[in-house]
């Protein structure tokens, strides 16, 4: 302490408080290794110049007014603006380097938050010596453990696993190929049973992004209540039970990888809002914390609707659909690729009796023929169903005609002319069980999608006899 000081606390002690705040400001000026300040927008008013250097400021002045995220991403000052509560001592990680933190708000005389102030205590620090090295084992440790949850969430199919030299699915191919050259956002477009999560890890093994995870999430398979904590996870705390020790979500799951995100047409106009600010921002906020968490995920979303529709119908924000629709890639019905038939049987009979441990099978060109005269609703997903139980039902080692009688869902005999009538109520069979397969299941997308109100569709559901259990992508409807 200065002479001046000392002098000036023993004659005037009504200054003291003035000079203690010196004394203190003199104490994060020059002793600590960083101390910064914000206001309560979370906005820097001041850093001492060693917080500057190691921020790689040229001067303290360069960061006044800026939001604190910008300069340390991992910054907590905003959470204890917002608690008004200290939090006396955490590691932080800035630029791959653990430094020891202590935090705490700033309040006027009326005790409101005006401001909060970090310190940077370094691992110069004796005493804290063991903290930290107990801290970087417990994080190595960590580290490694999500290095074998990535391998576990690896992508498997790459681009060869895609069958099908047929003009559509090259074009398919030659596209999911320079999706995996540029990092851009991918909406698939297609049927179910088309193979887009295939294409969307296929892409995601083609690309730089191929050693870090790819993680698969049906949005429509999630109730809405649920969805946004398996996106976004939820902060330690947050909830009572399960969940109070904090969970990662999706987004983070798939950090530095890509996120596959089906049937996107589903998600509620509360969650778009929210995909759209992570599009943005490539920030998450998780459920029940006012902190935002960085994320570097490629997003690769598919969809059975057509999005444009549901955007046209106002069922899908446009805003979001166009952060979406970067790099659209469309993939073609089973019965639009027919030449890909004889090779998709062979690869999937193959994968079949792999799997199954069975002798192998090929299939007879009756066989073929049959096959090839279905609709194919299911697409390639149905298409291996009927393989698989021919496989299981029949001992031949060629499958023939026969072998698919009882498996198919509408055997159509090419040659068989049966009186209009009964043509006319076949082919609306087919249509509402294609709509209603396409449109996931919902009536009410079916019937639009069928130009025809939801009673009508009821009405003609019944009146064919169709089954009510019906389930999307199954084989045995009638
Ligand atoms: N081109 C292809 N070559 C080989 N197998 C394929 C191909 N396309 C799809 N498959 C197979 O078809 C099945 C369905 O594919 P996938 O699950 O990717 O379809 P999807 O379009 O994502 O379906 P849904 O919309 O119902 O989720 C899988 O067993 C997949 O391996």
């Amino acid at each position: 302490m200065s002479l001046d000081l000392q002098l000036r606390l023993l004659d005037e002690p009504h200054h003291l408080q003035s000079v203690l705040r010196e004394v203190f400001f003199d104490l994060f000026e020059r002793q600590l290794e960083g101390a910064i300040m914000v206001n309560r927008d979370a906005r820097v008013v001041w850093l001492n110049d060693r917080y500057a250097t190691l921020l790689g400021l040229a001067s303290p002045l360069d960061a006044l007014g800026a939001p604190i995220e910008t300069l340390i991403p991992h910054s907590r000052l905003r959470e204890v603006l917002a608690t008004g509560e200290p939090i006396l001592l955490d590691v932080m990680d800035y630029r791959h380097q653990m430094f020891v933190v202590t935090r705490f708000p700033v309040k006027n005389a009326h005790n409101e938050v005006i401001g909060a102030i970090g310190i940077l205590l370094y691992e110069r620090w004796e005493p804290l010596k063991p903290l930290l090295a107990k801290f970087k084992l417990l994080q190595s440790e960590l580290d490694q453990a999500r290095r074998e949850l990535g391998k576990q969430r690896r992508a498997v199919y790459g681009l060869d696993d895609i069958i099908g030299q047929s003009p559509a699915c090259q074009q398919m191919k030659c596209l999911a190929q320079r999706a995996a050259q540029l990092d851009a956002t991918v909406l698939l477009e297609g049927e179910t049973g088309t193979g887009k999560e295939l294409l969307a890890q296929a892409i995601h093994n083609t690309s730089s992004r191929a050693d870090m995870p790819f993680v698969a999430l049906n949005v429509a398979a999630i109730p809405d209540t649920l969805l946004e904590a398996e996106l976004f996870g939820v902060s330690a705390g947050a909830y009572t039970g399960a969940d109070r020790k904090g969970r990662d979500g999706k987004f983070k799951l798939a950090d530095g990888g890509t996120l596959f995100l089906d049937e996107i047409g589903d998600l509620s106009p509360a969650l778009q809002v929210k995909l759209l600010r992570v599009l943005q921002e490539q920030e998450i906020e998780p459920l029940g914390s006012n902190r935002l968490l960085r994320i570097d995920v490629r997003i690769i979303a598919a969809t059975s609707h057509r999005l444009a529709d549901r955007v046209t119908a106002g069922l899908f924000r446009a805003d979001l659909f166009y952060r979406l629709n970067v790099l659209l890639i469309v993939l073609p019905r089973l019965c639009d690729r027919q030449t890909d038939l004889p090779a998709l049987c062979q690869h999937l009979l193959q994968q079949i009796t792999d799997r199954a441990g069975l002798a192998t099978r090929s299939l007879t060109a009756g066989a073929l023929a049959c096959l090839a005269r279905q609709r194919w609703p299911g697409n390639i997903r149905q298409l291996r169903n009927v393989l698989e139980q021919a496989c299981l039902h029949s001992d031949r080692h060629r499958l023939d005609a026969c072998d698919f009688d009882q498996l198919l869902p509408d055997p159509v005999a090419a040659d068989t002319i049966a009186p209009l009538q009964e043509t006319l109520a076949q082919a609306e069979r087919q249509a509402l069980q294609a709509a209603l397969i396409a449109c996931g299941g919902n009536r009410t997308e079916a019937a639009k999608r069928l130009g025809i109100s939801r009673a009508t569709f009821y009405e003609k559901w019944q009146r064919h006899g169709m089954l009510e259990a019906q389930q999307p992508g199954s084989t045995t409807w009638r």
